[in-house]
C-alpha cells in the first residue's frame, strides 16, 4: 500500500482485523489434553495459542518466516551522539548482503529469510534540533515501503534496523510520547562515554524542546523526531496487522518505532509479541507502556531484528510440542485427577 496523505494512513490504523478466536480457542484446547500438565509449558503455550490466533489455523506452522531490516540514516548522528560514524550504517548494509552480521547468522539459525531495505542513506534525515526529520512526503516514503516489504502469506514476521545515530531517535520518540524527560530514555545506544551521553540528552532536550508541541499527533511527532527506517518499522507493522501475520518485536529501537502505531490505535499491536528485552536501558520503561512482556532478557543490545530471530527458535520450540506431542488419549496416559 502507498500512502499519499497523512489522512490515507490514519485510515489504514482503523478497522483493522481481529485475530481468529476459534483457531485460538482450538489450540487452546488441544494445549490442556497434551501429555503434560497444564500450563506446564509455560510462555510457550502461549507462543502457540497466539500463532494459531493471528494464522487462523488450530496447528500452525512456521514455513515461511522472514525478517525485514531497514537502514536510514539521521542528521543527529552529526551532534556526536553515536560512538561510531555515520558511514557505518551502508558498510552494514554491505556487511548484511557478504552475509557476515549478526542477524545474518541469527536468521539463519532461525530458519527465517532475511531482506534488507536501505532507505536513502545517502540523504540523512534533517537534524531534529533544528527542523523535523522529515516533511511529511519522506515520513510518508518510508512508511510504504515498510508496508510494501510484507509479504501478505508470511507465518511469522519480525522487523529489525540498522541506523548510526537512532537510539537518540528512539529515545526522542519515547521522551515527546511518554513523558519523563530525556534521562528516562537515553542510554549509551552502541557505546557512546559520558560525554557522548550527555550531548546525546542535550540533543533529545532540544528536540522536545522545539517539536514537543506536535505530541497530541503521534504521526507529526514520528516525522519530527524518528527515522526513515522507524517509520518503515512502523510501516510493516500495520501491514503484518492488516494481513494478520503474528510478529516478534525486536528491541528498544523497534519497539520506539511502534509506540505512535499503538497511539494510533490501541489495539495496533494485538498481533505482536516483544521478543526480548534490551540492555538498553529505555526498553524496559518502554515495554509495559506498550503492553507487552518480553519472552527473553539475556542482556542483548544489537537490533538488526537479531533479538527476534533468537525468539523465532522459542516459537518454533511451541510449535514443535504443539503439533508434535501426544495427547493423553493418544498415549494412554492417565489424566488430572484432582
Ligand atoms: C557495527 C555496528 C553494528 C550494528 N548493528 C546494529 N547496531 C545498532 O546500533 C545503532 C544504534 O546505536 P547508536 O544510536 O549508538 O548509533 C543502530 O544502527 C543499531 O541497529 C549497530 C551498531 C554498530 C556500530
Ligand atoms: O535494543 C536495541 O534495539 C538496540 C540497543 C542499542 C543499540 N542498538 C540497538
Amino acid at each position: 500500500m502507498i500512502f499519499s496523505t497523512l489522512d490515507d494512513l490514519r485510515a489504514a490504523c482503523r478497522d483493522l482485523p481481529a485475530g481468529d478466536e476459534a483457531a485460538a480457542a482450538a489450540a487452546l484446547a488441544r494445549q490442556a489434553v497434551l501429555t503434560k500438565p497444564p500450563g506446564s509449558l509455560g510462555r510457550l503455550e502461549d507462543l502457540a495459542v497466539w500463532l494459531a490466533r493471528w494464522q487462523g489455523r488450530a496447528i500452525p506452522r512456521l514455513d515461511q518466516v522472514s525478517i525485514a531490516v531497514f537502514a536510514g540514516n539521521h542528521g543527529i548522528a552529526a551532534r556526536g551522539v553515536s560512538a561510531f560514524p555515520i558511514e557505518v550504517t551502508a558498510q552494514m548494509v554491505a556487511n548484511y548482503a557478504a552475509g557476515g552480521a549478526a542477524i545474518n547468522r541469527l536468521a539463519e539459525t532461525a530458519g527465517a529469510t532475511l531482506t534488507v531495505v536501505p532507505l536513502d542513506l545517502d540523504r540523512p534525515t534533517a537534524d531534529f534540533t533544528k527542523a523535523p526529520a522529515m516533511d511529511e512526503g519522506e515520513f510518508l516514503a518510508a512508511v510504504s515501503a515498510g508496508y510494501a516489504a510484507v509479504a501478505p502469506d508470511l507465518d511469522l514476521f519480525a522487523v529489525g534496523e540498522m541506523g548510526i545515530g537512532n537510539t537518540t531517535a528512539a529515545a526522542a520518540l519515547c521522551a515527546a510520547l511518554l513523558g519523563g524527560g530525556a534521562a528516562r530514555w537515553v542510554g549509551r545506544g552502541s557505546g557512546v562515554d559520558d560525554h557522548g551521553l550527555s550531548r546525546k540528552r542535550d540533543a533529545v532536550e532540544a528536540g522536545l524542546a522545539r517539536h514537543g508541541a506536535k505530541v497530541a499527533d503521534p504521526l507529526a511527532i514520528a516525522a519530527a523526531l524518528g527515522g526513515r527506517e522507524l517509520a518503515a518499522m512502523m510501516g510493516a507493522t500495520l501491514a503484518a496487522r492488516r494481513h494478520r501475520i503474528p510478529m516478534l518485536l525486536d528491541g528498544y529501537i523497534a519497539s520506539a518505532a511502534v509506540l505512535p502505531l499503538a497511539r494510533m490505535a490501541s489495539d495496533a499491536l494485538a498481533h505482536c509479541r516483544a521478543a526480548h528485552c534490551s540492555g538498553e536501558p529505555g526498553h524496559k520503561a518502554l515495554l509495559p507502556a506498550l503492553g507487552l512482556v518480553p519472552l527473553l532478557d539475556i542482556g542483548m543490545r544489537l537490533g538488526e531484528g537479531t533479538g527476534a530471530a533468537v525468539a523465532m527458535l522459542l516459537a518454533r520450540a511451541a510449535l514443535s510440542c504443539h503439533a508434535g506431542m501426544a495427547t493423553f488419549s493418544e498415549a494412554g496416559v492417565a489424566e488430572k485427577t484432582c
